[in-house]
């Protein structure tokens, strides 16, 4: 298995010194798999590892080669929501059942690349997850939505693989991941992570950014990494920023710097193993027209899209965590909705102003009167 992106917890140390980001903003925490990080201008804590009072607030997290198997050719199309070729029928249910797809899953083939299975998270005495059980298949557009501490955030942690859960399993390919990420669990399928804040390191410039596990982590020469740089910031549609602070841009460029920097790869690697990319509220703080951009990038760059170049995207699925109904309705083909610790609905994005589950209309209304308690 090729590793020229690697990173995992495995063998770090979590009071390492990596590049920080501005101070107020979360930190950012860069997850390598072999060494620490050499050029590491200033030192910062391990928000929210390991059961700290902060949030993880990064990009990439495991890997090896990116990669993806069969590129389909068709685009999002702006005016109608691409529904996933195995569009599913969904049933209404009461509140506290999860509405069930007609199509059952022995007849969805797709591979299934991360599976959790009746996963607890607790912290201290606050109970977050219990009981949450999913599935993430190939070439899947999942939006995971719910209330405000939920644990959407946490769920995303744990699939990456850097927070382990209380109780319960997940699959990764097929293969039950013990604790953290580590090399073992390495197994086929590269997970990238874009957190709500860009988090780029303050003190490095866009090319230094995007590059950065390039730098750290490959044997290539600089003017390689360099063109993988803009390569990859030309797919997220920039152009003449690599010499520019993070301080330079605007949150819409951040969050696209941050994109940029999640899907770079060495291309010599093999591309054999499936790329999964988890965006947790990529469009926080965006105005409408800046979340839209954004929404189609994070389009463009699935294998059902097509980048800023008009090339195939690579991602073979991805996760949006999200509270933007715009986001909801542009980006993502299949909800998943999280309260009280489990999955009480899931459905196709359409179904989510149709279905007649309690829950769901609530929030969906954002009405104070309903089975969810604030
Ligand atoms: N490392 C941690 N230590 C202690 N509590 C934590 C930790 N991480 C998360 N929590 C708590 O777990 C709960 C769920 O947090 P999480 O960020 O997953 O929620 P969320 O659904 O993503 O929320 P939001 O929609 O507001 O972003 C919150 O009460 C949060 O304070």
């Amino acid at each position: 298995m090729a590793f020229s992106t690697a990173c995992t917890l495995s063998g770090r140390n979590p009071g390492s010194s990596v590049p920080s980001t501005p101070s107020g903003v979360p930190l950012s925490v860069g997850i390598f798999h072999s060494s620490l990080p050499s050029k590491s201008p200033q030192r910062v804590d391990w928000p929210g590892i390991g059961g700290g009072q902060g949030r993880v607030s990064t990009t990439y997290v495991s890997c090896s080669s990116s990669a993806s198997t069969t590129r389909l050719s068709s685009r999002h199309d702006d005016s109608s929501l691409m529904l996933n070729g195995n569009a599913k029928q969904l049933e209404t249910a009461e509140a506290g059942d999860v509405s069930r797809p007609r199509m059952t899953e022995e007849e969805d083939e797709r591979e299934i690349l991360i599976e959790c299975r009746d996963v607890y998270k607790s912290f201290g005495s606050k109970h977050i997850l219990r009981g949450a059980s999913f599935k993430i298949r190939e070439g899947e557009a999942v939006g995971i939505i719910g209330p405000s501490g939920t644990g959407k955030s946490t769920i995303l942690r744990i699939m990456a693989g850097l927070l382990a859960p209380d109780q319960g399993e997940v699959y990764i390919m097929g293969k039950m991941r013990k604790g953290l990420i580590s090399d073992e669990a390495l197994s086929g399928l590269r997970i990238g992570l874009v957190f709500q804040s860009a988090a780029l390191f303050d003190s490095l410039t866009v090319r230094e950014n995007v590059g950065f596990m390039l730098y750290e982590h490959s044997d290539l020469p600089k003017e390689k990494i360099l063109e993988l740089v803009k390569d990859s910031l030309a797919s997220v549609g920039l152009k003449g920023v690599e010499d520019r602070l993070p301080s330079e841009l605007s949150g819409g460029m951040k969050k696209r710097v941050a994109l940029a920097r999640a899907i770079i790869s060495d291309d010599r690697v093999e591309q054999s193993e499936r790329e999964l990319v988890m965006y947790d509220e990529p469009t926080a703080g965006l105005d409408p027209i800046a979340s839209t951009v954004v929404e189609d990038l994070i389009r463009s760059v699935h294998i059902n899209g097509q980048d800023a170049r008009g090339k195939a995207g690579k991602i073979s699925s991805y996760v949006v965590v999200t509270h933007q109904h715009s986001t909801i309705r542009r980006a993502v083909d299949r909800l998943l909705f999280l309260h009280d610790g489990k999955v009480v609905w899931e459905g196709l994005t359409a179904e989510f102003e149709t279905t007649t589950n309690p829950i769901v209309r609530q929030f969906a209304n954002g009405s104070l009167r309903g089975p969810i308690r604030y």
